[in-house]
């Protein structure tokens, strides 16, 4: 949820808000919405490659859905004066981070992966994800 509070009165889609109200916009609803997602429950990373498959068009036509808060129905850093201003940051940390993850380590699951949620601000994780991590590399190889 994003949440802002309306400075002066406004009218949204026939709606009146009043001034000082405190709003949440519901960006996981958003990305559930089949209206603008296809099968929008449906684990495919390669829906962000090609935006066609969203069945919505971005806001600029421009052919691209990205995550800076201008296409609205993918908001995961908000949008506007509020929105996240560690973008840059995290998203030249989260590629770095995810592929030595990934290169460094077999991941070990267990007891199995259940991505249900449950209820909360954040979407947070129904079920406490344990993983332990198996290093690749034997630790000579980073001995000095
Ligand atoms: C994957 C990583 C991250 C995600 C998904 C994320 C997401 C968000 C979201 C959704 C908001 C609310 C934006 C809005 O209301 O429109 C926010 C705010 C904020 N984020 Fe991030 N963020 C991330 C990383 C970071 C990093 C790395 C920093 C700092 C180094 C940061 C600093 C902040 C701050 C200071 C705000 C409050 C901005 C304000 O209220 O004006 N975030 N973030």
């Amino acid at each position: 949820m994003l949440s802002r509070k309306a400075v002066e009165d406004c009218k949204i889609n026939g709606y009146t808000i009043p001034p000082q109200s405190l709003l949440f916009v519901n960006i996981w609803g958003i990305r559930r919405d089949p209206k603008v997602w296809e099968d929008p429950l449906k684990f495919q990373p390669e829906r962000f490659m090609n935006s066609n498959r969203a069945v919505d068009t971005d806001i600029n036509n421009s052919g691209v859905i990205d995550v800076k808060g201008l296409h609205y129905q993918l908001l995961p850093f908000g949008t506007g004066r509020r929105g996240c201003p560690g973008i840059s940051l995290a998203m030249q940390e989260l590629a770095v981070t995810l592929a030595a993850l990934v290169q460094c380590f077999d991941w070990n699951a267990g007891g199995g992966v259940d991505m249900s949620e449950r209820p909360g601000l954040t979407a947070p994780r129904g079920y406490e994800l344990n993983c332990v991590p198996l290093a690749r590399f034997t630790p000579t190889l980073f001995a000095t």
